[in-house]
Formats: structure tokens, sequence, C-alpha cells
């Protein structure tokens, strides 16, 4: 082995005064050698070089690291060092801003050992070294800051759709809403009416219920329309909706059949129930003043559903009623 690969493999403790000093000045952190029964601090040109100063230009005491601390880290800082001190943690290891020379702050990780303690137990000397982590902090606050901006987008974001989404759920609402009914009269429209009439010829037949049909039909609207003009027949489909409302329950389903046909269905209702509705319905409308000489009349055809019965045929006995009534002088419930 030759005399300089031996110098090379030398143990650190080997080193001289002099060697050390080289190695300490070259060390990049800095480096910090505090001995607690002097006072005294010593940092290396590493530790002067990080923060902007030129080497050894700071007391060396601890006060001049209490003096470089951010304020608002101070008090944690402070409480680790503590900690460690009186032997409450294992450990010394702490992240900290440090003021520079020219008044910015740089991200630090100090780390600390004792390596000798007083009889009594206090410390005597403690190694550390101040390492540079602004890069490493800088990144992760941007990315802490850029993710947080990305969450209040996405939740922004995602209130819009929220919006968006109930003002669709709303105007499909309000297009079913006026799908199934009559543009004029606003009651059900027919599509509707025999969407109901099914279903409730199932549901009647399924527990039992009784279920009946008023089928309703002006009296002589043509001549209304031929003398009044065909605005005021419509005006005149209007007023007796708005009368025959005022005669059926929310549990009811008033609907336009057609043409000057209107029809009640009337779940859970029987003939007689349905008899009482339809004659409050015609005397309702006989309030309406007349149009010229013309009174406004509706005849009545009622069914009341029959076990296994399809809805177009309850629609047909209903009919076959409202032609009785027709027959038998118009102003009638058959
Ligand atoms: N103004 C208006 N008239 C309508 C509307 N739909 C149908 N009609 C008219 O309603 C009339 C229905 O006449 P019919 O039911 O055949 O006969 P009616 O004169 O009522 O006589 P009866 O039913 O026998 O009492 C026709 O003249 C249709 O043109 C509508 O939306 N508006």
């Amino acid at each position: 082995m030759s005399e300089n690969t031996a110098c090379v493999m030398a143990p650190l403790s080997d080193l001289g005064q002099e060697q050390l000093q080289t190695l300490l000045d070259l060390v990049s952190d800095g480096i910090w050698d505090w001995n607690a029964n002097t006072g005294h601090v010593y940092r290396n040109p590493g530790w002067y070089r990080m923060l902007g100063y030129p080497s050894h230009s700071l007391d060396n005491t601890v006060f001049t690291w209490e003096n470089v601390i951010h304020p608002e880290d101070y008090p944690r800082v402070m409480a680790c060092f503590e900690d460690y001190l009186s032997q409450r943690a294992p450990s010394y290891q702490v992240e900290y801003r440090c003021r520079c020379k020219d008044g910015s702050y740089l991200w630090i990780e100090d780390s600390g050992h004792v390596v000798a303690r007083n009889p009594d137990g206090s410390v005597a000397r403690m190694f550390g070294a101040h390492r540079n982590i602004d890069d490493r902090k800088r990144l992760v606050a941007h990315l802490e800051q850029r993710n947080s901006s990305l969450e209040s987008l996405i939740a922004e974001r995602t209130r819009e759709l929220c919006w968006v989404n109930e003002q669709l759920k709303r105007q499909l609402d309000e297009n079913r809403d006026l799908a199934e009914r009559d543009s004029l009269t606003l009651a059900a429209n027919r599509y509707r009416l025999e969407k109901a009439l099914l279903q409730e010829c199932e549901r009647a037949g399924r527990f039992r219920l009784p279920l009946s049909l008023i089928l309703m039909d002006f009296d002589d609207f043509k001549p209304i329309n031929d003398r009044y003009g065909h605005a005021r027949g419509d005006t005149a489909l209007v007023e007796v909706v708005e009368q025959i409302r005022k005669c059926v329950g929310p549990e009811h389903l008033l609907a336009r059949w057609g043409g000057d046909e209107f029809m009640v269905l009337m779940p859970g209702s029987d003939l007689q129930a349905a008899m009482a509705v339809a004659d409050a319905i015609r005397q309702q409308v006989l309030r309406l003043p007349p149009i010229g000489e013309h009174r406004v009349t509706l005849s009545f055809g009622i069914a009341q559903w029959r076990g296994g019965e399809r809805p177009e045929q309850l629609v047909a006995r209903a009919d076959q009623a409202l032609y009785r009534a027709k027959a038998g002088g118009k102003n009638q419930i058959a």
C-alpha cells in the first residue's frame, strides 16, 4: 500500500486541526459547534455562505442563531430545541426559515446532537448542521398552492355543473308537464289521460278499488262557434274547465279528451260518488253567464270500471251513457 493510499484511507479522527478546518471550510452545509459551558459557537464558512454573510462576520454566540430565525418560526424551533436538551425528545431536527444578509428568508433543516454532557446531566457540547432545503420547500409550497387552486377550480366547476343540471332537470320537468297538458285549457291532454286510464285500471284490479269515469261534452257548441266566433268558443272552453276544476279533488284527473269533450278520471270513487261530482259540475257550469242568448250546459256519461275491463271498454261505456244523456235532452247525467 502506497503512502498516498494510506493517507486517503485515514479515519477522520486521525485528521489534524488544520485538515479538519479545511474539511469544514469545504462543506457546503452550515456546520455549528456549540460549547454550552462557554457559550461559544463555531460556525463554518458554509453556514455564512448559505445565508450570504462574509465568513465569520457575526458573533460566535447563540444570539447570532436566534437573531436569524424567522419570528414566526422562533417559538416552534425553541420548543424543539428545549425538548431535546432536556431529553424529552430523542433527537433534534427542525425545519425553519433563516434571515439572509439581504433580508430574504431561506428554508433550512437544522439537526444536532449532544456530544458531551456535564456531570449534572446538562449539555456541555453539541454539534449540528444546517441544510439548505429552500428549493424543496418552495416546490412543495408551489405544488400545494396549485393543488388547492385545482381543488377550488374543481369545486367551482362542480357547483356550475350542479346548477346546470338543476336547470336541465327543471326544464325537463317543465317540458314533460307541457307535453302532458292541453295548451288551451291547461287540463291534462289525451296522451296523459290514456296513460292514467291504463295505470288506474290496473291499479283498481290489483287493489280491488272502485274507479269511475265521467265523460262530458258541451251541448250545442257548434252554434256558439258559428254565431260568436271560434275565439269566443275557445274562451268558453277555458271558462268551463275553470268551473269543472272547482268540483274535482286533487286525486281526480281532469283531461281534455278532444274537441269539446272532457273527462274526469276518479280513482277510488264509485258510480254514486261520480254522479255527485258530475252533478256538482253541471250546476257549477250553469252559473256561467250566457253567451248571448246561449246558456252553456254540458251532458255527462258516467261509467264505473268493471273487473277485468280494458280502458277503451270503460271509455266506450261512458260514451254510450253520454249518448243517452244527449238523446234525453242534454244538460243531463246518464
Ligand atoms: N272554438 C273551438 N271550437 C272547437 C274546438 N275543438 C272543437 N271545436 C268545435 O266544437 C264543435 C263540436 O261540435 P259537436 O260536438 O259535433 O256538436 P255540438 O254542436 O256540440 O252538439 P252536441 O254535441 O250534439 O250537443 C265543432 O264545431 C268543433 O269545430 C276548439 O278547440 N275551439
